[in-house]
C-alpha cells in the first residue's frame, strides 16, 4: 500500500511536484504516467529515500518515509531507469549482494535466488557475468534483484524503455505474473500501451500535477467510445464519438480521408492534458 499526501518537491528553478496526493491499494498494479519531465522519477526517488520532498508526506505499508525510514526501505524493491548491475560480477553474485545488504543469511539468499532466477527463466545465466547479457536480460535480473528481500512493494520506473517490442512483452508478462503473487507495483512509464494493458489504475501526470486518476477504461470513457481521424488543411484532427452512428455521420459527405477506430488511452490522454507523451 502506498499513499502520498500533497507531496511536493522543489529544484532550484523548477517545481518539480506540486502537491500530489494518490493512493496506492495494496496488490494493485498502479501506472504512473506522463512526458518527460513531469515528475516521475522525481515521485519514486521520493518514495524510495533518494531525493528529501519539500513538502507534504508518504506512506508504504504505512510507515511514514521520513519518520520510519528504516521500515519503510524494508517495504519496497527498486528497478531504477538505468541499467546498474555490477558488470564485472555473475548473475549469481549481482543477487546475492542485495541479499547481504539486506542481511539474509547466506542458505535463504541461495534458496530466493535460485527461485527467482527459475521464476525469470535465466537459471541458466546464473554463473553469467552480467556484461555478456542481453538489454532484455539486464532488465529481467534487474527485477529480481529488486525482489530479493521479498519486498511487498515494487517500483518499476521505466520498466521497457529501449526494449524491443518482442521483449517488451515478455517483461509485461513477468510482472503481470509479479503483481499476481501479490505484489503492489508502482511503475513509471511513457508508453502510453503499457499503461492501457498492465495497470489497474493509471495516473496521468503533467509539470508535476495529477490531472486524472482512474482506470483505463473510465479515462478512455470520459472522452468517447469512437474516434475519427482525418487530415484537414495539412493538419490532423481527431474528433470523439459515444456511438459509431455518430461517428459515421459526421465523415458523411466529407472528401478528405478519415479513419473510424476505438478511442484509446493515448485520446483520453491527449484530451485531458493536450499533451503528447512521446
Ligand atoms: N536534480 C535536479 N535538479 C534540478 N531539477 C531537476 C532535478 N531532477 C529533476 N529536475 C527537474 O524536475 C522536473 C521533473 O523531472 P523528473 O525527472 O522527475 O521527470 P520525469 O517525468 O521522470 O521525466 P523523464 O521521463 O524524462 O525521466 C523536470 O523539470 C526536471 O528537469
Amino acid at each position: 500500500m502506498i499513499r502520498i499526501e500533497s507531496l511536493r518537491k522543489d529544484y532550484k528553478n523548477v517545481q518539480a511536484l506540486k502537491g500530489v496526493t494518490l493512493h496506492v491499494p495494496e496488490g494493485e498494479l498502479f501506472a504512473y504516467l506522463g512526458p518527460n519531465g513531469a515528475g516521475k522519477t522525481t515521485t519514486i526517488r521520493i518514495l524510495t529515500g533518494l531525493t528529501r520532498l519539500t513538502g507534504g508526506a508518504a506512506f508504504l505499508n504505512g510507515f511514514h518515509i521520513e519518520k520510519e525510514t528504516l521500515a519503510a526501505k524494508r517495504q519496497f524493491g527498486l528497478v531504477p531507469q538505468s541499467a546498474n548491475l555490477d558488470q564485472e560480477l555473475t548473475v549469481f553474485e549481482n543477487l546475492d549482494v542485495h541479499g547481504r545488504l539486506f542481511h539474509m543469511p547466506r542458505e535463504e539468499r541461495r534458496r530466493k535466488i535460485d527461485e527467482l532466477l527459475g521464476y525469470i527463466d535465466l537459471l541458466d545465466r546464473k554463473r553469467t557475468p552480467a556484461k555478456q547479457l542481453s538489454g532484455g536480460m539486464k532488465r529481467r535480473i534487474m527485477i529480481a534483484r529488486a525482489l530479493v528481500h521479498s519486498p511487498r512493494i515494487l517500483f518499476l520506473d521505466e520498466p521497457t524503455v529501449g526494449l524491443d517490442a518482442g521483449i517488451r512483452r515478455r517483461i509485461w508478462a513477468l510482472i503481470k505474473k509479479i503483481q499476481q503473487g501479490g505484489t503492489t507495483i508502482f511503475l513509471t512509464t511513457h508508453y502510453i500501451e503499457e499503461a492501457e494493458f498492465l495497470a489497474d489504475r493509471v495516473a496521468f501526470l503533467d509539470e508535476g500535477a495529477i490531472v486524472a486518476i482512474d482506470t483505463p477504461p473510465r479515462l478512455i470513457s470520459r472522452i468517447g467510445v469512437w474516434a475519427v481521424d482525418r487530415v484537414r488543411e495539412g493538419e490532423m484532427e481527431t474528433r470523439y464519438f459515444n456511438t459509431r452512428e455518430a461517428a459515421k455521420n459526421h465523415v458523411a459527405h466529407q472528401e478528405d480521408s478519415f479513419s473510424l477506430r476505438r478511442v484509446n488511452l493515448e485520446d483520453a490522454f491527449l484530451a485531458l492534458t493536450g499533451k503528447k507523451v512521446k
